[in-house]
């Protein structure tokens, strides 16, 4: 049971897993524990009869490719949709919105990589689309960063996004970040 969302929220509930590819993962920060509790997730979100959605990004890593492949661990059920991106965005291109409301969901519970490319990017973009979105806060990552000059570690930026994200405000939107743990019941 995925529960401690409310219950109404369930209905229109649907997990969403962002690029967790082997090349996206590479170097990631706790990349075998993120992937671990996603898949949790997923278990947990078929018991409850919630849509898992996929997005594999090929503009990196070319179709076919071990780079592309996902991640062992995670696998696409039958029945699932797989959403295929080469944008950041995994809105950008790509016919999730038409999936996502020919499902009827309304929340978006997102999981994947890289926390400051595709997660920032799509749920953003999910926001702007209406949906209201919960963010699995330990089960997205990243990799170090240097910008001119400044190193920011995977850590940081995981926990900004976590902070930036659960701050978010739209109007008649929701937002907010659970764990993999707050998550499943
Ligand atoms: O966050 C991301 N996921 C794919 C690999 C890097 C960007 C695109």
């Amino acid at each position: 049971m995925v529960a401690q969302l409310v219950p109404a929220d369930l209905a229109g509930t649907a997990l969403v897993v962002i690029d967790f590819q082997r090349g996206v993962l590479e170097g990631c920060h706790d990349a075998h524990g993120v992937v671990h509790r996603t898949a949790q997730l997923v278990e947990h979100a078929r018991s409850s009869g919630l849509p898992v959605v996929w997005v594999q990004d090929h503009g990196d890593f070319p179709i076919g490719t071990s780079g592309w492949q996902l991640a062992d661990g995670l696998a696409v059920g039958h029945g699932e949709h797989l959403i295929r991106k080469t944008y950041r965005d995994s809105f950008a291109e790509t016919d999730l919105h038409q999936i996502l409301q020919g499902l009827g969901v309304r929340r978006l519970l997102v999981a994947g990589a890289q926390s400051d490319y595709c997660i920032r990017t799509t749920t953003q973009a999910a926001a702007v689309h209406g949906y209201d979105v919960t963010l699995v806060s330990d089960c997205h990552t990243t990799v170090d960063a240097e910008f001119d000059g400044t190193l920011i570690t995977a850590k940081q930026i995981i926990a900004h996004t976590n902070m930036y994200f659960s701050g978010l405000r739209y109007p008649g939107s929701q937002f907010g970040i659970l764990t993999a743990a707050q998550a499943i019941a």
